[in-house]
């Protein structure tokens, strides 16, 4: 555990760790101040317990006489008062002191999910390709809450409370040895001895939290990402009962370890109860039954215990909430770790605005590439060459690479052999964001945010950094404009999520919009009109054959129709190029493009 802690300490910026120090002093002088509140109830306690003190010798009654108090009884309200206004000091700094500890927590646990969230965002094609998002969010939100809320608030409050149990333990020694280590020994043991009997149950616990969560996301992306299929195949209660099953088990985790986390206080208070009669015993005993004498040492061991105990409930409290809920921790921790080394690397990507201009040709040479885990190549061997400002068109059977060999175009994938060269100058790195600044993309299906129409064609810009020509520009280039002038807010129309209320040909549209906001000069369509009726398909491919001559386009499409127009055809089958020509040429020459025109 204290490995994990440690890690998650090396995961802090040097600011958070600043602030740790600082707060740390603060634990200290809060526990200063608790324990002088606690130490000052002593003299007012020996005061009532014996007045006539005042007018002896001593400390009290210097002060008495130099305090000008005109009775006893006002002099014991004085420091009855003075007191009150102590104890009331240090809990107003003690007060102080949590809050500042939670928000500490709390933006440490809103950094760490920032973190991830970034890390996630700056992941290549692949890691999301072949992951899950529901994963990836389940982990952002809840994982990191759990860290936070379980982990980091649970530790600064232990923290704390831990000092403070350690001086208040420390001015008791000093005050009587026997008696405080006595006590210490004894509550220590109680809590060791609870904590070793629940870890185990708390461990588990975590790990059934960390895994039926995950689960609930799953079912709810599962479940609302295919609401339609749901519903025809009536499948909502196979779906409701697996969810309410798992989130039974849940429940059950997190209320027991709530429960294990909470309960050992009532167990203790019997301890605590057993220790005051034996103290009180021992102390009379030591006094000779005087129990004037007896009074202010019972008061301070008395709050001194009303602060400790409370204080170690908590330190047990948070060494067992952090225990059940490293689990949380585990999961993220590898991601974690990894995000502090690309959010070092990642700054100048973001800056790059220029674009790389193609003037003579786009090249993919000898691209050779296997999806991880995969012994098969998705592509094997595979040259083809681009012309700037021409049509080109992809097409080939199901499986057969096409839309690996657009990923590679887009630069999303790496090859494993073979490099994309523009202008007879290979990619690299360097050039990667200028190729990519250069490129529009209209995928198959649309991702339409709950956003106006502009922002969803400017997508993720935010507001204020929208260009209203662009958006008007492009729009007019997707041949949105007839659909726009119906809508009484045009361009600032909301569209549901993922656009439910538009049509098929109308989210294509803004996604090809999209694809011209940046004023790209390749455009690049991945089956984007395949799921369209033959007449909007054909409304979106004069759309788009009004760019040709002026862009580069390259388009995969099923329908052969669809790449009629193509300057240049490339035909795929099992990763590797096998023809290519005009439309005209392979239906003469091209037995299988023949046979795919006549299916078509
Ligand atoms: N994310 C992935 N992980 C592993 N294998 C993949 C992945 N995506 C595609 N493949 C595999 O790579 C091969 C080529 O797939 P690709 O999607 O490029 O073909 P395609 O010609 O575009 O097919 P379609 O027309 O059906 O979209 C297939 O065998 C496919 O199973």
């Amino acid at each position: 555990m204290f490995y994990y802690l440690k890690e998650l300490y090396s995961l802090l910026s040097q600011e958070q760790r600043k602030k740790l120090f600082r707060l740390q002093i603060l634990a200290v002088i809060m526990a200063f101040a608790e324990i002088a509140g606690v130490i000052s109830i002593g003299p007012f306690m020996a005061l009532v317990g014996n007045m006539e003190q005042l007018e002896g010798q001593g400390l009290l009654a210097d002060v008495y006489r130099a305090s000008g108090a005109e009775t006893p009884e006002t002099f014991l309200l004085w420091v009855g008062g003075s007191v009150l206004a102590l104890l009331l000091a240090s809990g107003l700094f003690s007060m102080y002191t949590i809050w500042r500890m939670s928000l500490y927590g709390a933006h440490v646990g809103a950094e760490l999910s920032s973190r991830l969230y970034n890390y996630y965002m700056h992941q290549g094609w692949l890691f999301h390709a072949s992951g899950n998002s529901s994963t990836l969010t389940n982990r952002i939100s809840e994982e990191c809450q759990r860290v936070m809320t379980h982990i980091i608030i649970p530790l600064m409050h232990m923290n704390s409370k831990l000092t403070l149990a350690l001086f208040m333990a420390l001015a008791i020694f000093i005050y009587n040895p026997i008696v405080a280590l006595s006590g210490v020994a004894v509550f220590l043991a109680c809590y060791f001895l609870l904590f070793k009997t629940v870890r185990g149950k708390l461990i588990r616990n975590g790990k059934t939290i960390s895994s039926s969560q995950s689960v609930r996301f799953k079912l709810m992306a599962e479940g609302f990402g295919g609401i339609k299929d749901a519903l025809l195949l009536r499948r909502q209660d196979i779906f409701t009962k697996r969810f309410g099953l798992v989130s039974e088990k849940y429940a059950e985790a997190l209320g027991t370890n709530q429960a294990l986390s909470l309960a050992p206080r009532y167990a203790m208070e019997i301890v605590a109860f057993g220790c005051v009669i034996f103290l009180v015993l021992y102390l009379l005993a030591q006094s000779n039954g005087n129990v004037v004498d007896l009074l202010p040492v019972l008061s301070i061991y008395a709050l001194a215990g009303f602060k400790i105990m409370p204080a170690l409930q908590q330190v047990y409290n948070s060494l067992s909430q952090i225990r059940g809920n490293l689990a949380a921790y585990e999961a993220i921790r590898e991601e974690l770790k990894a995000s502090v080394q690309s959010a070092k690397g990642s700054k100048d990507y973001a800056t790059k605005k220029n674009k790389l201009p193609v003037q003579k040709d786009i090249v993919l040479k000898g691209i050779g590439f296997a999806y991880p885990g995969k012994t098969d190549k998705a592509l094997n061997e595979v040259d083809l060459r681009i012309p700037v400002n021409k049509t080109v068109g992809l097409v080939g059977a199901s499986g057969s690479g096409k839309s690996t060999l657009v990923d590679i175009l887009l630069g999303l994938i790496e090859p494993d052999q073979g490099s994309l060269v523009i202008d007879g100058c290979p990619l690299t790195k360097d050039t990667l964001a200028c190729w990519q600044n250069a490129l529009g993309f209209v995928p198959q299906s649309i991702f339409l945010a709950d956003a106006s129409i502009k922002e969803n064609i400017a997508f993720g810009l935010p507001e204020e950094a929208i260009d209203m020509q662009r958006v008007q520009n492009s729009a007019k280039q997707a041949h949105l404009d007839e659909f726009l002038d119906k809508l009484p807010d045009g361009l600032d129309t909301r569209v549901g999520e993922r656009g439910v209320q538009l049509s098929g040909g109308q989210r294509q549209r803004i996604g090809i919009a999209r694809a011209l906001y940046h004023e790209s000069d390749v455009l690049v369509l991945d089956e984007a009109t395949s799921a369209l009726d033959g007449i909007t398909e054909n409304h979106i491919m004069q759309a788009i054959q009004s760019f040709s001559g002026q862009k580069t386009i390259v388009m995969i499409a099923h329908r052969l129709a669809t790449v009629k127009q193509c300057d240049l055809i490339y035909l795929m089958r099992d990763g590797k190029v096998v023809d290519q020509g005009t439309y005209e040429d392979l239906v003469v020459r091209n037995e299988t493009f023949k046979r795919m025109a006549e299916h078509a």
